[in-house]
């Protein structure tokens, strides 16, 4: 049987932190994995606010940041290795962190990806999956849904609710995928101004007030009406939504609503009628929005186990590595665009003195 132990890393947009998850993977006719640790070690707030900021950095400020979140990353997986006595690991497979995702200008650009980061853990790592697909033409994103189509196959749509809300599903014999709106990004920012650092299950924004003109302007935003490939980056939300809702002058709590009520909108759009969806990531405990969904669209929302819900990513770049290591695709055209199927990542192997 086919079998690999690896750890996936991966620092999400809301930057709440690295998520790391080693895990067992194995393939008889399908593959399967286990989790057997998992964690998410939270950003300190002068890091978070490092990488906020980063994307106004010039080149050369911005290489010396890669250089001290490569170190860093490379500190918190030997902290995770040592704490978990982590022994038997074939790779790290590790995203990094995007600061720069214009696909259409054939830029997509994560931080933590150098090569030191292989020398400073110790061990082989795969990392860099976005940039091999964009210079193919792709988005570079999203790049889960192999994962889903592999490791989930008995749903009709995966959605993820992050930073921005993504989903996978098979149509026509393909794997579709695409970032259908903002979601924690936006909420946490309104959620921080009334001194939360999200909004939990969706309380604040249950107690707002829905503002129709902006909720109608929001729904008219073009990338909505734009047929997939197509992806989500913090310059898009920079320039469509926060400063539609900052010129609206409303109160956090009611632009949390009318978000909150917006994004299920969106959601709901995508789905069939009484279709089985997972649901993951963090969004996935805002009670208020899952409701709201739900109240556009009757569909099966299934929530599993914590541990997925919170770490299903750093589980599939996990995944994406073993499928490089293995030489088979992990990046599907079909999804992000690409002239073709790839198989993406760099390999960085411990160089032996
Ligand atoms: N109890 C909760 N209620 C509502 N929202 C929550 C709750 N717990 C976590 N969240 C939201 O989930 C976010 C973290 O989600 P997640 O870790 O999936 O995002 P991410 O990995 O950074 O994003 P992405 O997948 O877009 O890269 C938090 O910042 C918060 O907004
Ligand atoms: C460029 C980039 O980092 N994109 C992220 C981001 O966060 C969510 C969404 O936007 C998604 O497109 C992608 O991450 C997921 C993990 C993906 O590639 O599937």
């Amino acid at each position: 049987m086919i079998s690999y132990k690896v750890i996936g890393v991966m620092s999400g947009t809301s930057l709440d932190g690295i998520d790391l998850a080693y895990i067992h993977f194995q393939k008889e006719a399908q593959w399967s994995f286990k989790i057997l640790e998992a964690e998410t070690i939270p950003y300190a707030k002068t890091l978070e606010n490092k990488l906020r900021e980063a994307i106004h950095y010039e080149k050369e400020k911005l290489a010396e940041c890669d250089t001290s979140y490569t170190k860093y990353l490379a500190e918190t997986i030997q902290s995770f290795i040592k704490k978990h006595k982590i022994t038997e690991i074939d790779a790290v497979c590790s995203h990094g962190h995007t600061i720069l995702h214009q696909p259409e200008n054939g830029i997509t650009y994560q931080i933590g990806n150098q090569e030191i980061l292989a020398s400073l853990i110790q061990q082989k790592v795969v990392c860099d999956f976005r940039v091999q697909d964009v210079k193919l033409g792709g988005q570079g994103a999203p790049l889960v849904p192999i994962g889903d189509e592999l490791l989930f196959p008995e749903y009709d749509y995966c959605l993820n609710l992050g930073g921005f809300a993504n989903v996978s599903f098979h149509k026509d014999g393909k794997r579709i995928a695409y970032d259908i709106c903002p979601v924690n990004i936006v909420l946490n920012k309104y959620a921080k101004q009334l001194g939360f650092a999200y909004d939990d299950k969706g309380n604040l924004a249950k107690s707002g007030t829905y503002l129709l003109a902006l909720g109608s302007e929001l729904s008219n935003i073009p990338y909505y009406k734009q047929q997939p490939p197509k992806s989500l980056g913090l310059e898009w939300v920079q320039k469509e939504i926060f400063p539609r809702l900052e010129a609206s002058r409303r109160k956090e709590i009611d632009l949390l609503r009318t978000f909150t009520d917006h994004i299920a909108l969106q959601i709901a759009r995508n789905f069939k009628i009484r279709t089985k969806i997972l649901v993951t990531g963090g969004g996935a405990y805002n009670d208020y929005l899952l409701a709201k969904i739900k109240f556009y669209k009757e569909v099966n929302l299934v929530k599993p186990a914590d541990e997925l819900i919170e770490y299903k990513e750093a589980v599939i770049f996990g995944f994406l590595g073993i499928l490089r290591l293995r030489d088979e695709v992990n990046c599907l055209k079909s999804v992000t665009g690409a002239t073709k199927n790839h198989s993406s990542g760099k390999i960085y192997n411990l160089k032996v003195n």
